[in-house]
């Protein structure tokens, strides 16, 4: 394993230097929610380790001198195929919370999807951005609150409403079980405007607050008709975040969900649920042309961004990585987290004798054994 540590602790040039600077610096149990998967962990660490089973193909004398990572997505031209993903309870990470990420991500020109679960309102957000901001959806037991948050989406600029299917209940994940992990009292849900339920804030060994609030207030029977409704309830282009199989993108592209994420939640729902990487391609297949595909789950380097995209995704959610240079820097490190995967992408791109996003295809990669090193941080829990 190539360990490159050196400067990490002042000025990371890699993400794994910055998961490390992140984990000295955060509080140990709230580190630990944002690092963990459920059960077991193993489909956070396949999230990883799929990307290191396939191997990108240089072509040579391209003659290209120039690159140009830019993505037509939902009506405007993004800058980079990099998009923040959504990330709840911000507040854990750094006293400024979203508002931090969002002033981060705008100076990175970076397009930013705001969790339901943000610890600002999604209208202080809207004023903090200066790039596009896109609204993540948790549907509630109760309709009329999960239709309120559309309509204040659309009526501060959301560009697209994303809705989180892979969380009726929230996964066990043991180790906020064991730390008996509860948002701290300062911290709030704040797009909710009732009260928060005490038990969020109650910290017990052996109970996690965080999935008792989930319990209380999610939809735990969400279903296709509660997303067929909002499809026609609001003229936003509508995202499914959570899709696995080639069935359910088939379902999706034929009720006319416009875009797909690929996603297992970073591993923190279903365990043994295979990694986003391993099954892009059947998402891509099933929905055949008729949404956009995004892809989210362990993405670390240019390289990753790269073989997402060869495998078929159209651009690409960031989300620990986003965590760590808020914890370590703020603004800035959120910033410069990416920046880092920017240029390293760019780097990539012309590396492999290409100079488009949108032309990259199959062809760049070939399945094979890992051609050494890998991802140097594991010990984070990433
Ligand atoms: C601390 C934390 C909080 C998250 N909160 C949300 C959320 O509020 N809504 C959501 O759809 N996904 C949420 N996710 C999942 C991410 O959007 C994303 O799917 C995942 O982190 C991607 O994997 P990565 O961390 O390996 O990049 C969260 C993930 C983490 C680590
Ligand atoms: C009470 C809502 C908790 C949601 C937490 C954010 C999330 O999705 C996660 O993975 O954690």
């Amino acid at each position: 394993m190539f360990e490159h540590n050196v400067g990490a602790e002042s000025n990371p040039v890699n993400l794994a230097e910055y998961a490390r600077l992140a984990r000295k610096r955060a509080e140990p149990s709230a580190w630990d929610f944002i690092a963990g998967g459920s059960d077991d962990e193993r489909t956070l660490a396949a999230n990883r380790a799929a990307f290191e089973r396939w191997t990108l193909r240089p072509r040579i004398l391209s003659g290209r001198d120039t690159v140009d990572v830019s993505v037509p997505l939902f009506g405007r031209t993004l800058a980079s195929p990099l998009l923040v993903a959504p990330i709840g309870y911000q507040g854990l990470a750094h006293p400024a919370a979203e508002v931090a990420t969002v002033q981060g991500a705008g100076a990175a020109h970076t397009a930013m999807v705001v969790s339901t679960m943000s610890n600002r309102t999604l209208e202080d957000l809207a004023r903090a951005a200066s790039a596009p901001l896109w609204f993540q959806l948790y549907c509630l037991k109760d309709p009329e609150l999960t239709l309120s948050l559309v309509r204040r989406a659309e009526s501060a600029g959301y560009e697209a409403l994303v809705i989180t299917v892979d969380m009726p209940r929230m996964g066990r994940r043991e180790r906020d079980l064991r730390n008996g992990f509860a948002l701290p009292a300062h911290l709030r849900p704040s797009n909710l405007l009732m009260e928060a339920s005490p038990e969020l804030h109650r910290s017990q060994q052996g109970t996690s607050g965080v999935a008792l609030h989930v319990g209380q207030l999610f939809d735990a029977a969400l279903s296709w008709s509660t997303v067929e409704r909002l499809k026609q309830q609001t003229a936003l282009p509508v995202l499914l975040k959570g899709v696995l199989t080639r069935e359910d993108a088939q379902r999706a592209a034929s009720v006319g969900i416009d875009g797909i994420i690929v996603s297992n939640h970073g591993g923190r729902q279903l365990d043994g649920a295979p990694a986003s990487l391993d099954v892009l391609p059947e998402v891509v297949e099933g929905a055949g042309g008729r949404c956009r595909i995004l892809l989210d789950g362990g993405i670390r380097r240019g390289t990753d961004v790269l073989k997402a995209r060869a495998l078929g995704a159209d651009a690409v959610l960031i989300g620990r990585p986003i965590m760590w240079g808020l914890i370590a820097r703020g603004a800035e490190g959120v910033t410069d987290v990416l920046r880092l995967l920017r240029a390293e992408l760019e780097q990539a791109l012309a590396l492999c004798g290409q100079s488009r996003w949108t032309e990259i295809d199959r062809s760049l990669v070939a399945l094979a054994p890992p051609c050494g090193g890998g991802w140097s941080a594991p010990e984070e829990g990433l």
